[in-house]
């Protein structure tokens, strides 16, 4: 069952035009990140899932039922959905327990329980953020991350059906960005709310989302699993834009084995075991750097043999650029796996 749909949605303000024709579902209980450059209209299609703006053209549902076309548009508190903004949009006036309480008085659809007894629901939400005892402080006496935490106390108060998030944990630094993760993916299994997540870091989508929908000039580029955009990216756009990627050079002689092709070298195959149709007409093969993997190289040894020209330590892992004919390759290895500045490696692509 979908919890909302768009269906060939278009968005256009003058002559601009921030969606095409564009169609998404999202299903009960998903968490669905819009991935994509800036002016792509994530923050768009965002919105009107909100009812903050009406489509040109098409349709939303949510909860099967048409909430907006070219004619008519339900308001955004009659939508039961909840909202969290990068900069927080607290009531600086307000104390915690007024700013969590407000959609319990304002929301259409708010269960009764929650409205008969809103000290225990603002209690229960607060102590699920990690703010418990809280309630009387006011925005001003709390931390970038304690604002976020109201602000997403505030969006899940009533129960919302979807709960939209925009660059929630950009203005906040990178250790309590990590923290936030934790506890968002703690809330979504929680509360088994559908989430549409809007980010510009690949690592936030790969790391959190059910589905990841990449957008490009108001158009999807590609929607899928985290796994399927990473390893089985249908444009060099996608591989470009989530993750890191190399484009080998050659031939596709025939879908299952792409021929690498250096110069004044011999082509060596590469079975592969995934759709790559839509890099033929380039000759590429677009490969991670952890679908590359590096051995030592021993007199008599065959196959793709490159030359270390760079190694950056990296924590856990060694990020290696290996010089293989004329390009450079990236290829992420273990600790353990060291190779000297100059020496040679024989490479083997697992893709
Ligand atoms: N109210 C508006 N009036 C005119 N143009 C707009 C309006 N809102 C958005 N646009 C345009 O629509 C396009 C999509 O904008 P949108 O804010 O949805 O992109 P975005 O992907 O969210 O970008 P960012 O990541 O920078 O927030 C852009 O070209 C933008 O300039």
């Amino acid at each position: 069952m979908n919890s909302a749909r768009v269906k060939g949605v278009s968005k256009k303000f003058g002559d601009v035009t921030a969606l095409h024709h564009l169609d998404l579902q999202i299903g009960q209980g998903e968490f669905v990140a819009l991935l994509g450059p800036s002016g792509c209209g994530k923050t768009t299609l965002l919105r009107l899932l909100a009812g903050f703006e009406s489509p040109t053209s098409g349709e939303i549902w949510i909860n099967q039922e048409c909430v907006a076309d070219q004619a008519r548009r339900k308001p955004p508190e009659e939508r039961r959905i909840g909202m969290v903004f990068q900069s927080f949009a607290l009531w600086p006036h307000l104390t915690v327990y007024e700013n969590v309480v407000f959609p319990l008085q304002h929301q259409k659809h708010v269960p009764a329980a929650y409205k008969d007894n809103p000290k225990v629901r603002v209690a229960q939400m607060l102590e699920m953020v990690g703010l418990g005892g809280m309630e009387e402080r006011f925005p001003n006496q709390l931390s970038g991350g304690q604002k976020q935490r109201v602000a997403l106390a505030r969006a899940i108060v009533f129960n919302p059906t979807l709960l939209l998030m925009d660059e929630p944990l950009s203005s906040l630094d990178a250790e309590l960005r990590m923290q936030m993760r934790k506890e968002i993916q703690f809330i979504h299994r929680e509360l088994g709310t559908s989430i549409v997540y809007v980010t510009h870091d690949q690592s936030e989508a790969l790391a959190m989302a059910d589905q990841i929908v990449v957008m490009k000039g108001g158009r999807v580029e590609q929607a899928g699993s985290p796994q399927d955009i990473y390893y089985s990216p249908q444009s060099p756009f996608v591989a470009k834009f989530v993750g890191r990627a190399n484009f080998l050079k050659g031939n596709w002689s025939c879908p299952n084995t792409f021929l690498l092709e250096r110069q004044g070298e011999p082509a060596v195959p590469i079975a592969v075991s995934r759709d790559f149709s839509s890099f033929h007409a380039q000759q590429i093969l677009p490969v991670r750097p952890d679908q590359l993997k590096l051995a030592a190289w021993q007199q008599g040894m065959e196959g793709v043999i490159g030359k270390v020209s760079h190694v950056q330590f990296q924590g856990r892992e060694l990020l290696y650029s290996i010089r293989v004919g004329e390009d450079d390759w990236e290829v992420v290895t273990d600790i353990s796996q060291r190779f000297s500045y100059e020496e040679r490696v024989c490479v083997e692509v697992c893709v």
